[in-house]
């Protein structure tokens, strides 16, 4: 049920904000959205999503028992699901089911997650990934259209991250040309996957294929696991969701285990390599980590998603914090908006600036990965190892700096933003999974950095890198960088900076062997290392992808966007130049001087930001419904919002409560 907000005046501060904006808020949108048609497009969803539907609940999504979340969240997925399927997709074209917008738009429904996410968001696009032309045309209809609803099993209870060492079974029965799927051990049950444990009918499973007495590895197969009729699990299936969680609280993350369950050879997903009717195994992929596609996608597409949820995350703490006044600074003279301290403008200006870098970042990442995979098409893997080294790390970087920005977030609305219904809870605990989700933050640099310790021994020896590593043909053989405190001298910086780094870990892992240990043990032993300088080198991609997208996509903007925009970057370069002050110290000519001029030009630049504060959040036009915060709302009246809010506490239905009488009075009269 749809229910009805008052309609109030905007707060007159957030009135004034925005009267100082001295910027065409529209044309940052635009950038924002990629194009004016992108803009338009993503209104007239948005209009046609939430004009139809129940986007709002009369109960809090928090005030609600595990179920009826569950329930509630399913009813919601249902209409949204068929907005998207009726009205969306003819919009941005079925081949764009995959759209942010449809992603965003979901947030106007779901304040927490949709148990169809990952339908959409895995299941799908591994099907697409990771099918034969004839396995695409019978089932990816069926899941596009919903007749088929399913989730992505990789990760047991007894292994995520290390995929080789999955335990689930895939055996090949050539007599009945069917697999045999098995979970030999508790920790060889799936478990985790999103929408698995009650929603889903069908699922994707990674398992270790064996055939003609063989193991070949981790592939995937497409299981049925509950009937479609009675949505009962089949026999052979023992499935059921894994209990309460930091977030995820409305979707149904599940465990799926096997008793030697059956399926058909066709269900074995065929597009790198197939089982024949006899059992023979025939690898056609040229690269061996083609299986992994869909989560390479999905890093990719998180960079995105971390701008998003970092833009919410600014949007309510800057209105909050121009509407909450605290402490007067002066005696009898009115107290000031707390957006006028520079400490809440530190706290909160770089996540403006950090959800720009982020998604024009991603939006050259999305690039790049489409670029890379139409070469895969063509049978040319060349790309790949740099494209994994590259979605590794940003993935990595982009959701542990939304996370630390997010929570920035809440600190700077004091305690109303520890309440739920300001929604930074349920962002912060939606972003911490991100984290850990699709690749750990360790592990995937630690990937990004096998491949830079590649690339330096290829700089070293004076052979031409790849372009995201070419820095390193200019910096490997340098000591230290001459400090220029413009925008390119901080650029080189990063790069000098993650060149020392990933010299310095080639240089211990040399040491080492020499010592006398092995490759591995030397590898392990700098792997503290490895980490900081595989973060270090996405910083340097960052800084220089934020910098130079910034740069082309204001060309055409008019005068005062091209200079908020520029200020935003330049803060964006100046804040982690000054996080990373030792480091300059080490790679650089910087000297102590050089540092109080920046730390001073840096306060000096948010003070210039301030006026146009409120503005560059409305920039990301991010309708109340999809906000959902008492804190954040585009009129900014919190404290009747608080208040309204508290009155839907279940505890405030009855004056007193029955606890009252049964324990808190025989306590009072000494009969308890
Ligand atoms: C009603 C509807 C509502 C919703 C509607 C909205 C619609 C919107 C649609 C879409 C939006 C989508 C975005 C939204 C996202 C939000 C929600 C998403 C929820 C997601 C939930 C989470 C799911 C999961 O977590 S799935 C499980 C993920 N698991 C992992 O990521 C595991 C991590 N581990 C690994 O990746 C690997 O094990 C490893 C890489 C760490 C190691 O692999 P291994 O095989 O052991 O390889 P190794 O020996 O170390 O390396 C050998 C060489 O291979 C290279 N390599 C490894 N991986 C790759 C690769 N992927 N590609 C290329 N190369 C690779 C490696 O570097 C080595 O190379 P070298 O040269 O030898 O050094
Ligand atoms: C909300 C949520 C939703 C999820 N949804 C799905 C889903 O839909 N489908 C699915 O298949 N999975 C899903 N997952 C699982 C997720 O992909 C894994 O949890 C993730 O990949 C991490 O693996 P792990 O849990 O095994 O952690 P572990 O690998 O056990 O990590 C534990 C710690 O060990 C460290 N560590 C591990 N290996 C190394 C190493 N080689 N070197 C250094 N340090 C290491 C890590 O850095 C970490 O600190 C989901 C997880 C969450 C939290």
């Amino acid at each position: 049920m749809k229910a009805n907000r008052p309609k109030r005046d905007v707060h007159p501060d957030l009135a004034r904000e925005r009267l100082k904006c001295n910027f065409n808020i529209e044309e940052v949108t635009n950038i924002i959205d990629g194009g004016k048609d992108k803009t338009l497009e993503r209104k007239k969803i948005e209009d046609i999503a939430l004009n139809n539907g129940a986007c709002l609940d009369e109960i809090p999504d928090e005030c609600l028992s595990i179920k009826e979340r569950y329930e509630n969240a399913i009813r919601k997925s249902c209409i949204y699901s068929n907005i998207v399927r009726n009205e969306m997709l003819e919009i941005t074209g079925m081949e764009n089911f995959e759209s942010p917008v449809l992603r965003r738009t979901a947030d106007a429904f779901f304040k927490d997650i949709s148990p169809f996410m990952l339908h959409l968001g895995m299941f799908v696009p591994t099907l697409i990934g990771q099918s034969t032309p004839e396995q695409m045309a019978e089932w990816l209809p069926k899941a596009l259209d919903m007749k088929i609803i399913g989730a992505y099993a990789q990760t047991e209870l007894g292994h995520g991250t290390f995929i080789r060492g999955l335990e689930t079974t895939a055996t090949y029965d050539p007599d009945k040309e069917e697999f045999v799927l098995h979970s030999p051990t508790i920790t060889s049950y799936k478990w985790w996957a999103g929408g698995l444990g009650k929603t889903a009918n069908h699922c994707v499973v990674m398992a270790q294929l064996y055939t003609q007495g063989e193991c070949h590895g981790t592939h995937l197969f497409i299981v049925q696991i509950r009937d479609l009729d009675t949505h009962m699990p089949l026999p052979g299936i023992k499935v059921g969701e894994i209990g309460p969680r930091m977030g995820f609280s409305s979707a149904d993350n599940g465990f799926l285990g096997f008793n030697s369950f059956r399926i058909p050879r066709q269900n074995m997903l065929m597009k790198h390599a197939k089982v024949e009717k006899d059992g023979c195994y025939v690898k056609s992929a040229k690269h061996g980590k083609l299986t992994y596609g869909t989560m390479v996608f999905i890093r990719v597409t998180l960079v995105s998603e971390m701008s998003f949820n970092l833009s919410k995350a600014a949007t309510i703490a800057i209105r909050y914090s121009a509407v909450r006044r605290q402490t007067e600074l002066r005696p009898n003279e009115p107290e000031p908006q707390i957006l006028d301290y520079p400490t809440q403008q530190h706290k909160l200006f770089i996540c403006i600036a950090t959800a720009h870098a982020f998604q024009l970042t991603s939006k050259w990442l999305w690039d790049t990965f489409q670029a890379v995979m139409a070469d895969v098409r063509k049978g040319n893997v060349d790309a790949l190892p740099e494209l994994h080294a590259l979605s590794s790390c940003l993935k990595a970087v982009s959701t542990s700096d939304a996370l630390s920005h997010i929570e920035q977030c809440r600190f700077a609305c004091g305690g109303h933003g520890y309440m739920l219904s300001s929604n930074l809870p349920f962002i912060y605990s939606f972003v911490a999974a991100t984290r850990t989700y699709e690749g750990d933050y360790t592990v995937l640099l630690l990937q990004t950095a096998r491949f830079l310790v590649k690339a330096w021994e290829q700089a070293e020896s004076g052979n031409n890198v790849t372009p995201t590593v070419a820095y390193l043909n200019r910096t490997a053989n340098t000591k230290r960088v001459v400090w220029d405190n413009t925008h390119e001298g901080i650029i080189q910086s990063f790069q000098a900076i993650a060149a020392g780094k990933i010299g310095q870990c080639v240089r211990s892992i040399r040491d080492r062997i020499k010592s006398g240990m092995d490759y591995e043990d030397a590898w392990l032993m700098t792997t503290v290392q490895l980490v900081a300088a595989a973060e270090a080198h996405c910083r340097a991609v960052l800084v220089n992808t934020y910098w130079n997208e910034m740069i082309r996509l204001t060309k055409s903007s008019s005068a005062n966007v091209k200079t908020v925009m520029h200020q935003l970057a330049v803060l964006y370069l100046m804040y982690w130049a000054l996080e990373k002050t030792g480091d300059l110290l080490k790679y650089s000519s910087v000297s102590k001087q050089d540092l109080d001029d920046l730390q001073r030009r840096y306060e000096e630049l948010l003070a210039a930001l301030r006026p146009n504060a409120v503005s560059l959040v409305d920039a990301f036009d991010l309708r109340d419904e999809i906000l959902h915060s008492s804190l954040g709302s585009y009129d900014g009246c919190v404290y009747e919002r608080l208040m309204e809010e508290a009155q839907k506490s279940p505890l405030n239905a009855e004056p007193v409560n029955p606890s009252f009488h049964k324990y808190i009075k025989p306590l009072m009269q000494g009969k308890l």
